[in-house]
């Protein structure tokens, strides 16, 4: 697949995002990644911080849309409300796997017991390795290695042979200095499809906004409908997302500005 670099100078996110939804807020819906995008990258998946007005700007922001904004992410459904409730965003949680319609009513993924045991083996092994982290995802699992980043090839090596162990079904995520397993049941273009075929979603045009490669496949089904897509990237990246935004603060400014 040809994904040309985004080049730090091309397309203003904030100026494309602002004619859309400040200008015609019934016509479009909102995807939005978190790591990376709504909150900073920090050195281990417990260590972020959301903002403190975050979840009410975003809560605002998806009034004004009409309900029309969903959180899709790599983090579990469960997680997601811990850190941006009271308000319970429609989200699609372990990209794609899970997932939250607006009505309320959640997908989970089913549990796999062959997971535990490789789970355990994992942990086993990782305890050996100084900076590497296992995240247990509940019905997933992910390996982080960005406190040693040395100890890539070892991670890589590992997860292809725990995803040998699991076999169909699985597939590997890669991301920020991690590898994650994952049932391959989902992935964050076909949870965004999904939403599309629901109210308050359906009939509108969709705007996805993401920093990884796990948003690519959202990027991809945005811009195949008309919709528009943006990379938070402060560096020239491969992607397919037609505009970008410099960082998660100038995301979250325009959320507060748009909400307001
Ligand atoms: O889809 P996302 O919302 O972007 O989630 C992707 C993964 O994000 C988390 O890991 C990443 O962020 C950590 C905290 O900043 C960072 O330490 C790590 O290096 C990144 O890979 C999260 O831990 C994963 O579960 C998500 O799948
Ligand atoms: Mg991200």
């Amino acid at each position: 697949m040809h994904q040309p670099a985004l080049h730090p100078d091309q397309d203003d996110g904030a100026a494309v995002l602002r004619s859309a939804l400040r200008d015609a807020p019934d016509e479009w819906a909102l995807f939005l990644d978190i790591d990376g995008t709504l909150v900073d990258i920090a050195e281990q998946p417990h260590d972020v911080r959301v903002a403190a007005s975050l979840p009410q700007d975003l809560a605002r922001l998806a009034d004004r849309l009409g309900g029309a904004l969903a959180l899709v992410t790599g983090r579990r459904v469960d997680w997601i409300d811990a850190h941006f409730g009271p308000h319970l965003f429609p989200a699609a949680g372990l990209h794609g796997v899970e997932r939250r319609r607006a009505s309320g009513e959640l997908d989970r993924a089913g549990l796999a017991p062959s997971l535990n045991a490789l789970r355990k083996d994992l942990g086993r092994r990782t305890a050996r390795m100084p900076g590497v982290l296992l995240e247990d995802k509940v019905a997933a699992v992910a390996l982080h290695y960005r406190q040693a980043p040395e100890r890539e090839p070892d991670v890589r090596a590992m997860m292809e042979m725990a995803l040998k162990v699991m076999g169909d079904g699985w597939v590997l995520q890669h991301g920020k200095m991690v590898v994650e397993l994952r049932p391959a049941s989902a992935n964050k273009g076909t949870a965004l499809e999904a939403f599309l075929t629901e109210p308050p979603f359906a009939g509108r045009r969709p705007v996805a906004i993401g920093d990884d490669v796990t948003d690519e496949e959202m990027f991809r089904v945005v811009n195949a409908c008309g919709g528009l897509s943006v990379r938070i990237c402060e560096t020239e990246a491969p992607t397919l997302a037609r505009a970008r935004l410099a960082s998660p603060q100038a995301l979250r400014d325009l959320v507060a500005e748009l909400g307001a």
